[in-house]
């Protein structure tokens, strides 16, 4: 029996991995569930799942579950969330959305303790400090990001092989073809309707403006030690490859499946085996269209290369792209900016970074805070 602590239990990827915990009862057991202010929905998953452990963001809601569940730890804030992370489990799944899972994952990979993880905004503003904690203390870091797990798939028995680059796939968001003018007009509800998956709020808007996608590149980079330059974008709006691995022999090897995220979360779950399951798996001679790769439209998706160039200055450049982008994002979902505000904030707001190197936790910290203060500044 596998002992599985999720953190962002009541998300999109939290939900659908206590599906597969739900559909496997002889094989996972959930021991901590922790979510934001999601009660009712927590109240439900206790219930179902019997966790030692919950935790939630506010203290008064910890106190309302205390007394609904005599028998239950509960805890909250970041503090609860640490606590969770070094309690007893086999696999720490972090599902929590944006930079508030880096202390998570960092004080879980401090302690040894292996991690499926789906917040990519882990890597992206701490990737140097988590992965060099992941090396020596000989983690498994397991993605769930989909792009990254079919990566990981594809690396399966060539580990010492060469590899000339990663194709990185992208649905192109509700916004493919698209010009500047046309992105300028931008509604909400236009921008929250992926074409392909049903996602949390903020990484659809991250999909909408291909942020999403700067973020993997910097995700990928950590993961699989590759250089960003051996990186390349591949629009391919099916979404039925999820990515793709080219060997210095010219062969590449992709991985396909239905966009269903269930896969990489249970792949990751029951690594190195496969997982039976029912899902509805893809129906090759239904796809009703040919499966296309273009190259993404940088000039109008800035973001792209503005990922790039913050991963090529290194530093603490990616945590105050991925600070701003946060606080833009959240912006955004209020109504209170206009779509194209994201891009072009971000770049001021990265001309203007004054970089620090040789990282410490605290300056990842830093950086994000003062991205968001300028962002604050601005609007
Ligand atoms: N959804 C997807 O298909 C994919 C997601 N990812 C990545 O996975 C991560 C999660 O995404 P997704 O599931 O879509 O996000 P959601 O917004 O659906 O879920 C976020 C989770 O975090 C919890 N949370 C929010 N604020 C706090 C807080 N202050 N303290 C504790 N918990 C909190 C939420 O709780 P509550 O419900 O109470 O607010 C919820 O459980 C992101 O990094 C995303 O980029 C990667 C690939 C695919
Ligand atoms: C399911 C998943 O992994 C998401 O990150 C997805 O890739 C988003 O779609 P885009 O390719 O549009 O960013
Ligand atoms: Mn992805």
């Amino acid at each position: 029996m596998k002992k599985i602590a999720i953190l962002g239990s009541t998300g999109s990827i939290g939900t659908q991995a206590l599906d597969m915990v739900a559909r496997n009862p002889e094989r996972f057991q959930v021991t901590v569930l922790a979510c934001g202010r999601n009660l009712q929905l927590l109240c439900q998953q206790i219930e179902a799942f019997r966790p030692e452990l919950a935790v939630v963001e506010r203290e008064e809601d910890a106190r309302t579950l205390a007394a609904r569940y005599p028998k239950l730890e509960v805890l909250w804030g970041m503090e609860g969330l640490i606590t969770a992370a070094e309690s007893q489990y086999d696999l720490l799944l972090n599902a929590l959305v944006g930079m508030m899972g880096l202390i998570p994952t960092y004080r879980a990979v401090c302690r040894g303790r292996d991690i499926a993880l789906a917040n990519k905004e882990t890597l992206v503003a701490g990737g140097q400090l988590v992965m060099e904690m992941v090396a020596s203390n000989q983690v498994q870091l397991l993605p769930v990001d989909s792009e990254h797990s079919a990566i990981f798939q594809c690396l399966q028995g060539n580990k010492d092989q060469k590899i000339r680059r990663i194709y990185l796939t992208a649905s192109g968001g509700p916004f493919r073809g698209w010009n500047l003018e046309q992105l300028e007009q931008v509604s909400l509800e236009q921008a929250l309707k992926h074409p392909n998956w049903t996602m949390g709020s903020k990484i659809t808007i991250d999909s909408a403006t291909m942020m999403n996608k700067g973020l993997e590149v910097i995700e990928a980079k950590w993961l699989f030690d590759v250089e960003p330059t051996d990186i390349q974008i591949a629009v391919h709006p099916q979404s039925v490859v999820h990515s793709m691995v080219e060997y210095q022999d010219g062969s590449i090897l992709a991985q396909l499946g239905a966009p269903d995220m269930r896969v990489p979360i249970s792949y990751a779950f029951s690594y190195p085996d496969r997982l039976e399951n029912t899902l509805e798996p893809l129906d090759l001679f239904g796809l009703g269209s040919q499966l296309s790769f273009e190259r993404p439209d940088m000039e109008v998706f800035r973001t792209i290369p503005l990922a790039y160039e913050a991963i090529e200055k290194g530093g603490t450049y990616p945590a105050a792209m991925n600070g701003a982008n946060e606080a833009l994002v959240q912006l955004f979902l209020q109504r209170k900016i206009k779509f194209t505000d994201i891009q072009n904030t971000i770049e001021r707001i990265l001309n203007d970074h004054v970089p620090v190197y040789n990282l410490k936790l605290e300056d990842v910290l830093e950086a994000d805070r003062s991205a968001r203060q300028m962002v604050q500044d601005l609007f």
